[in-house]
């Protein structure tokens, strides 16, 4: 039986992952969900973000759905590598092996007048893929301290780890439009010379893909300025952090955007592109969409099920063209729902 470990963690994540939670259940029934503590709620149970049990968990699972970690709560932690992010999310993509973070950004048609974009930069739609380089850069080069004086992170990439993500962003580009916009800064850091190098290197297995490279702080512009422009942006760890929050205005709300983390094989971490929202959470108004089309991912991508992604990605199209509207998306004046409408409208459609 398929199984699918469910980490709804903290702040709205509980919330959104119910919701995400009732959809699995009613487009693939047969896979078995085990629910298991993460974040801030392992750590107030447990003493720590990541359980032995937990991690275990996933390993045994075939896929993880995971909500968001962390909060104010938590960031007072004396060991900042108890915290939920440091203790659990990070080191879940690293000991999971999942170094390839895709975080597609659509803007659905209905959702326009959301977006932080001028109406016609959005004709025709929009619709990027930043594949992000997920477990190595500055989250995880050493040394990293704090001596209350002096602190240090470190960038580190090897090249074997930009050679396996930039394969990940030239074969996404293949089966979409055929360009892939490389992002890195290196006119400053040595990280990014090595990565632009490599990346011209791998292009040369990828002659029908067309590579161009851009500086990043021109590329954060060149998102807003012209987005369609993108198709696939491929980037390191921080970068695609930054640009795919970015990009999730360009959507209409970070309440949209939802990410896969892969490996080598099938197995991969769903989340959305989001947190866990503290100024909203227990208001029962997170928007689910980015949770809900995170399941829509993991059915694709880890257990190779279209059909149903993309029943999902279509119930989700025709709610928000039907005009329902947590408030994140809405437009002023607009009639909103709370998450749990919202979800029952994506599965009145299913
Ligand atoms: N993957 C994760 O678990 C993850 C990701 C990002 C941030 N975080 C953590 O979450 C906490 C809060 O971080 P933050 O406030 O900087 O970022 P955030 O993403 O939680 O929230 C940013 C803003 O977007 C809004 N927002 C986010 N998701 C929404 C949704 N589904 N519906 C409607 N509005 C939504 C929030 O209300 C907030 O105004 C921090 O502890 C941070 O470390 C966790
Ligand atoms: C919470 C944080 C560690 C995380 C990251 O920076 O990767 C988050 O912002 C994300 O985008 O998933
Ligand atoms: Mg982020």
């Amino acid at each position: 039986m398929p199984k699918v470990a469910v980490l709804p963690g903290d702040g709205i994540g509980p919330e959104i992952v119910a919701e995400a939670v009732r959809v699995l259940r009613v487009v693939a029934p047969d896979i078995e969900l085990t629910e298991a503590l993460v974040g801030g709620a392992a750590y107030d149970a447990t003493g720590h973000p990541l359980p032995p049990e937990t991690l275990e968990l996933c390993k045994a699972s075939d896929a993880v759905l995971l909500g968001a970690v962390g909060g104010p709560k938590w960031d007072v932690i004396p060991d900042p590598n108890l915290r939920p992010e440091r203790g659990a999310l990070l080191p879940l993509r690293k000991h999971l092996g999942l170094y390839a973070n895709l975080r597609p950004a659509i803007c659905y048609p209905a959702l326009a007048a959301a977006s932080s974009l001028k109406p016609e930069l959005l004709e025709g739609g929009l619709d990027v893929l930043v594949v992000r380089e997920l477990t190595g850069g500055m989250y995880f080069g050493l040394p990293k301290e704090n001596d209350g004086n002096r602190a240090v992170d470190t960038c580190v990439y090897t090249k074997d780890e930009i050679v396996r993500i930039a394969h990940v962003g030239f074969q996404a580009a293949q089966k979409r439009g055929k360009k892939l916009c490389s992002v890195d800064k290196q006119n400053v850091l040595m990280t990014s010379v090595l990565w632009r190098a490599t990346v011209e290197e791998v292009a040369k297995e990828y002659p029908d893909v067309q590579l161009s490279h851009l500086l990043v702080d021109n590329a954060a512009m060149q998102l807003v300025r012209w987005p369609k422009q993108f198709d696939v942006i491929v980037t390191e760890n921080l970068f695609g952090d930054i640009l795919s929050d970015q990009a999730a205005m360009l959507t209409g709300s970070l309440g949209m955007l939802p990410s896969a983390s892969l490996g080598t094989g099938t197995f991969g971490l769903y989340e959305p592109c989001h947190g866990s929202a503290p100024d909203i959470a227990g208001k029962g108004i997170a928007n689910p969409l980015a949770t809900i089309l995170s399941v829509a991912m993991l059915l694709r991508y880890s257990f190779g099920r279209e059909t149903e992604a993309k029943r999902i990605e279509t119930a989700v199209e025709a709610v928000l063209g039907a005009g329902l509207r947590t408030p994140d998306i809405a437009q002023s004046g607009e009639a909103t729902v709370g998450t749990i409408a919202m979800a029952d409208a994506v599965l009145a459609q299913l």
